[in-house]
């Protein structure tokens, strides 16, 4: 068995999995075997006989923590793989603040506030300050507050810290300080914990509590770490500290990926491991076994540009590949239509499926006219980032109610719920218990449960309302830790009035709605179904289900039964890997973006952006830009990205002369390139006989007789196009037609409605 994991392995790859003990560090280019060294390292100490919870893997998606655990079990087993602690910083992390929270004054049960979770705080404690929102923007705000977290200074450091507050003053938000102090209070009111905080609690955990640390450094004996150079500082701390005494560490990276600086990540932990561990050994792999040669080459060519880089030769034997294509499109839209219709056509021709494709762009945006194109040709997709299922208004509000169950002090659940469903709770109400509270420094429930003594100055109707409402949340609390995760979920979602209030929408928002609200029942049904698969006497509790859904990252939320093409940012694709990539929007002030032309350093970290993007593909990567698109609003005309000039030739096909057909399309007036197809000769022509006479939906149109391989067609939908086959038996005879405009399609004859043009 051992044997064969190590057959698996160039001599490189195996001796960074053999070399057990002492500190070691893989950096290497991409596709060149990193993640499968930690994976088969995994699988080597179990089977030298280190218990699996006595190791830790830090992976940057909890869905490459999954994919490694099955590999592993594959090799080791089941039982061993399911012991292993590995996950993102924030998930293992966050498991662990739950066990040991009270040592910090945490309740054991706080909430994961997200992302919006923390604007909305922060939004308030900017009103509540009387600060202008356009100096004090909410994104700039909670950007500086991450920072601050990531590089461990408390409120009270950042106040004190001259630098910081002379930075502050000349950027024109002197009161920065003020508004970091409010909202750590406001947190810690209650109960809650933003993602930053998982890592700055924990480090503070591991700082004063000498015997906690010992505790998990005892644990934790062999430590892992995937994708290091995006770690940030407060990351960094929390490995050394935990590696300190057996210094068992291996961590895997690769400097040129390192895309994370604009969230604190620090290429610096690369630098620092050499002083931090004197006796480690540096191991490089150069080897790709992901692309083809021109895609590792083209790679190459690109980040060569880079000063600052660690030396390697990235090389491999697999095939010479195609050239990477670079497509010029007048329009975002057409530029839309171009990727659509390639995956067609590739799918087509390769016989792959959806899953082999992904288009990574940029920004968010872009994927408006991406979704349009592939809607327009039904091609399934699916969108990381984005509005997430647990993004949707409906799944926060009952999450809320599961949060507020859990921990009536998280006042963002409290304020979100309160008065929905409609309960006669206004605006003035709130605004009169968030004084109170904030006078009296104490969150809003307690003073929801006793206005009178907070001085609240609320009328009796009022407060009957608010009386029923907090009575109904302390009597599901009261069962929450008897019932079982589901049966829990279930009676928060009725006795709240949420479903009912759904329920009773008839509008088709409304009962999309409802649907999403029982598809996260059977999420939860799921969860607690699969918990027990792993462990017979495992009880799961609503609380378990609420920490991993705080956990998701964008790349979690994949269903891979599904076939789809996959839409995603750049930064979302990072350690994935597809048959086929295409990188839209290839132009200057949007790839590289605006905000980094003018400083090297950033230039750098948009050209690692490129070279991530690059690297995602084994066969083909196609790339594309479009000479005027539509952003925030305005036509932008635009010249092609800088990075494109940096790929060699050799390995590049330069927009040819496309050939344009006449279709135009309505709304960009653009016109759509196509590839000149050459339809077979007419053959095999069916005699089939004329539809009943009378039939209103045939009037305007061919009789199925008059469709003949190698006729010009038109389809309501999908254009003129050409008859390329005819297959199948009447009555369901199909024609297969190619539309210059969308591809080829299959359509039953019957139903069709086309019209012959010539
Ligand atoms: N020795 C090997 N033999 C065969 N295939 C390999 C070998 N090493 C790696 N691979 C394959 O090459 C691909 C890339 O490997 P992997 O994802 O581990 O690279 P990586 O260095 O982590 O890449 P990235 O930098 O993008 O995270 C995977 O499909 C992996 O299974
Ligand atoms: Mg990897």
């Amino acid at each position: 068995m051992q044997s064969d994991i190590l057959t698996g392995l160039n001599p490189a790859q195996r001796q960074a999995v053999e070399q057990t003990n002492g500190a070691l560090m893989v950096i290497a280019g991409a596709g060149s075997g990193k993640t499968r060294v930690l994976t088969y390292r995994i699988a080597y100490l179990i089977q030298q006989g280190i218990d699996p919870f006595n190791i830790l893997a830090l992976t940057f998606t909890n869905k490459a923590a999954k994919e490694m655990k099955e590999r592993i079990a594959l090799i080791v087993g089941q039982e061993n793989a399911r012991n292993i602690w590995m996950g993102t910083f924030h998930s293992v992390f966050a498991k662990i603040l739950r066990f040991e929270a009270e040592k910090i004054n945490y309740p054991s049960n706080f909430t994961i506030y997200d992302s919006a979770d923390s604007k909305s705080l922060l939004n308030t404690i900017i009103k509540e300050l009387q600060l202008d929102d356009k100096v004090y923007k909410v994104s700039i705000v909670q950007s500086r507050i991450s920072g601050a977290k990531n590089n461990l200074i408390s409120p009270k450091q950042y106040l004190e810290n001259v630098d910081i507050q002379a930075d502050d003053r000349a950027a024109g938000r002197p009161k920065l300080g003020a508004i970091y102090q409010e909202y750590w209070q406001r947190c810690f009111k209650a109960g809650a914990m933003d993602f930053d905080d998982l890592l700055f609690k924990t480090n503070i955990l591991l700082r004063d509590f000498p015997e906690t640390l010992l505790k998990y450094q005892d644990r934790f004996r062999y430590i892992l770490v995937d994708e290091y150079q995006d770690t940030n500082h407060a990351q960094y701390l929390i490995v050394k500290k935990l590696a300190a005494r057996f210094q068992n560490l291996c961590v895997v990276g690769d400097d040129a990926q390192s895309i994370y600086a604009f969230r604190g990540a620090n290429i610096q932990n690369i630098l620092n491991f050499r002083k931090d561990y004197p006796d480690y050994s540096l191991i490089k792999l150069e080897q790709n076994y992901r692309s083809t040669q021109t895609i590792v080459n083209a790679a190459n060519s690109v980040i060569s540009n880079n000063r600052d880089q660690i030396k390697k030769e990235v090389w491999t034997e697999n095939d010479q590949g195609d050239r990477i294509k670079i497509f010029k499109a007048n329009s975002d839209n057409e530029e839309g239509m171009f990727v659509a219709q390639s995956i067609f056509e590739l799918q087509h021709q390769h016989h792959s499926t959806f899953n082999d494709f992904a288009i990574l762009y940029r920004t968010n945006a872009q994927s408006r006219a991406l979704e349009e194109a592939l809607r327009k040709i039904n091609i399934p997709y699916k969108i990381y980032g984005g509005l997430s299922f647990y993004q949707r208004k409906e799944i926060k509000d009952l999450l809320a109610y599961f949060r507020l169950t859990s921990n009536p002090n998280d006042e963002e659940a409290f304020k979100r719920i309160i008065n929905y469903p409609a309960r006669g709770i206004g605006k003035t109400t709130m605004d009169k218990l968030t004084l109170a509270a904030n006078e009296n420094d104490t969150s809003l429930w307690e003073v929801a449960n006793s206005p009178g003594q907070y001085n609240c100055n609320i009328n009796a109707g009022t407060r009957a309302k608010i009386e029923s409402f907090t009575t109904m949340i302390k009597s599901l609390r009261s069962e929450l830790h008897k019932e079982d995760a589901y049966l829990m979920a279930e009676k928060i979602a009725k006795s709240s009035g949420l479903l009912k209030e759904l329920y009773n929408d008839k509008t088709p928002e409304g009962v999309a709605r409802y649907e999403n609200v029982q598809e996260l029942l059977n999420g939860i049904k799921e969860f607690a179904e699969t918990q027990k698969e792993q462990d017979a006497e495992a009880a799961p509790k609503l609380e378990d289900f609420l920490l991993d859904v705080a956990l998701l990252t964008d790349a979690d939320q994949d269903n891979e039964d599904e076939e789809r093409v996959s839409l995603m940012t750049i930064h979302a694709s990072k350690g994935l890997e597809f048959p086929y990539i295409f990188i839209v929007g290839m132009e200057e002030n949007l790839f590289p973006s605006q905000m980094s032309v003018n400083s090297r350093s950033d230039l750098e970290e948009e050209r690692r952006l490129f070279y991530v993007a690059i690297t995602r593909a084994k066969q083909k990567a196609t790339l594309s830009y479009a000479t005027s698109r539509f952003r925030w609003g305005n036509l932008i005309y635009s010249e092609p990205s800088r990075f494109l000039d940096e790929l060699d030739d050799k390995y590049v096909d330069w927009p040819v002369q496309m050939q344009r057909t006449q279709v135009t399309e309505k709304r960009t007036g653009g016109a759509i390139f196509t590839k000149k197809i050459n339809p077979p000769k007419p053959k095999n022509l069916k005699k089939i006989p004329r539809p009943s006479a009378g039939n209103p939906d045939q009037r305007d149109y061919a009789n199925v007789e008059d469709i003949r391989i190698g006729i010009q067609v038109e389809h309501g939908t999908f254009g003129k196009g050409k008859v390329v086959a005819i297959d199948g038996v009447e009555p369901n005879l199909k024609a297969t037609v190619y539309f210059p405009a969308v591809g080829q399609k299959q359509l039953l004859l019957r139903f069709a409605k086309l019209r012959v043009i010539g």
